[in-house]
């Protein structure tokens, strides 16, 4: 098999980082990955309406130099493997890039390209801003309740993916090692001649980085609050450890920023609830963040009953993707939810949809573009070209208020036409340039 070879877009420039800051060239190139299943149908639609963003905007002066890398199944066709070393290194180059859903099997076959991704370039964030826009179908009664950011940590738990088959040579000699080391553990296992087993890392220097980024979001977007989501009372050393770092690194390092209920707690023990209560009061009165925590189960409850109580949200991995999908629904689905990959300290970041490859609508032209658009939207903010990005959202608003949309919310909305997912990009297109006519 050849391997791939890249020719950069030859009037492209590249996208640095200086002294912590992303430096963007009018012309940047940044590569995008088509994706698996419905990827390309969603792909060939995004590009079209980011490169209208980008024109009605700022007229010639600024463009995207677009440059395709492999991964899945077009990287295994063309060159025998699913995940290049080059789409890597060329994403970490250009910092900034751009997927499709790329498809994982489930209980065998190759681990997931997606987390490798992230893992290989170490995006600790995942970014997944949900909100509603208005008109778009919803089960619940007031959609518009619901404006939360999700940092769902991206490099630990149990996608790092340190698990041992049952049966398995190595499950033997784990379990061994198990029982002659830490027998009280051990025993603890119910079935150990029939158990697979995962194992779930989750570190201080993970959970601080991500929850530190989450703080600065707050701080710099004027949010309210930040909810730290675990399962601490069930994981003590994982998902426990992980809100006892978190309310740690904002006392430590955000105490002129936050307030927490670990705060609350301390001065109540001190002090009695009446002075915990007004301190808190007056943190909040001055602008302070509240930093609180949820047990994850709950929190899938109360963000459907109580979904003003949620701002930005800090979790783990595995709780970040059930609450990622959860939320979308309540805001029109996943055809609508978008998500960014970002590591802070390197710039590296890629931009891609919230859902999968939706393999039975693949090569159909039928569903919803509207995640990896607004992805892409995410991603235009991230480079700094605010005012694209504004546009794309009120062109999307615009398309949205036409009721010519996608299957996935034709069949919910009252009044409306479906068209095929090329047609709502024109839709799109069309008030784009409406605006800037
Ligand atoms: N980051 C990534 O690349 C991700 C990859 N995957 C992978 O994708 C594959 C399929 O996963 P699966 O669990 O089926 O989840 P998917 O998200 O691919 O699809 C599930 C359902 O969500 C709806 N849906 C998905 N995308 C859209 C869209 N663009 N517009 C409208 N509706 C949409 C469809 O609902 P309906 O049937 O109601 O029409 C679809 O049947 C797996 O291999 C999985 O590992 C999964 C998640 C993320
Ligand atoms: O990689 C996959 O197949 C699934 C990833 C996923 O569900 C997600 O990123 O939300
Ligand atoms: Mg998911």
């Amino acid at each position: 098999m050849s391997h791939p070879s890249f020719t950069p877009p030859p009037n492209g420039g590249v996208i640095t980082l200086e002294n912590g800051v992303l430096i963007v060239p009018d012309n940047p190139i940044i590569p995008f990955i088509e994706g698996d299943g419905t990827g390309p149908d969603i792909w060939r639609a995004t590009v079209r309406v980011l490169d209208a963003a980008v024109a009605c905007t700022y007229g010639g002066q600024r463009k995207i130099h677009w440059l395709e890398v492999y991964a899945g199944e077009k990287a295994f066709k063309l060159f025998g493997t699913w995940l290049p070393d080059e789409t890597v290194d060329l994403c970490r180059e250009y910092k900034v890039s751009i997927k499709g859903p790329l498809t994982t099997p489930i209980g065998g076959g190759i681990r997931s390209l997606n987390v490798a991704l992230r893992q290989l370039l170490d995006m600790y964030v995942c970014l997944r801003p949900v909100r509603w826009f208005k008109g778009v179908p919803s089960p619940v009664k007031n959609p518009g309740g619901v404006d939360m950011v999700i940092f769902r940590e991206n490099t630990e738990d149990i996608y790092a993916g340190v698990e041992f088959a049952a049966g398995s040579d190595e499950v033997k000699l784990f379990l061994a090692l198990l029982k002659e080391h830490f027998p009280d553990q051990f025993s603890k296992i119910r079935f150990p001649e029939s158990s697979g087993i995962g194992i779930k890392p989750v570190s201080q220097q993970g959970t601080e980085r991500l929850v530190k980024a989450a703080i600065d979001y707050a701080i710099v977007n004027k949010r309210k609050s930040l909810t730290i989501v675990h399962k601490g009372n069930i994981m003590k050393f994982t998902e426990g450890a992980f809100r006892l770092w978190a309310y740690a690194l904002a006392e430590r390092d955000y105490p002129e920023q936050t307030y927490s209920w670990a705060q609350w707690e301390k001065t109540k023990a001190q002090l009695g609830e009446a002075a915990a209560n007004q301190e808190q009061a007056d943190a909040l009165a001055s602008g302070k963040i509240l930093i609180k925590d949820a047990i994850a189960d709950i929190t899938l409850q109360q963000v459907l009953t109580r979904p003003e109580e949620f701002d930005v949200i800090a979790t783990l991995n595995l709780n970040g993707d059930y609450l990622s999908d959860a939320l979308a629904a309540q805001v029109g689905g996943i055809g609508i939810a978008p998500g960014g990959n970002i590591n802070y300290q390197t710039g590296i970041a890629i931009f891609e949809a919230t859902h999968g490859t939706a393999p039975k609508y693949a090569n159909l032209d039928k569903v919803n573009p509207g995640s990896l658009i607004l992805s892409g939207e995410m991603m235009l903010r991230y480079m700094g070209w605010q005012e694209a990005a504004d546009a794309l959202i009120n062109a999307m608003d615009g398309a949205i208020a036409s009721k010519q949309v996608t299957y996935d919310f034709a069949r919910l909305m009252d009044n409306a036409t479906e068209v095929t997912c090329s047609r709502f990009a024109d839709k799109i297109i069309e008030c784009l340039q409406n605006a800037h006519k």
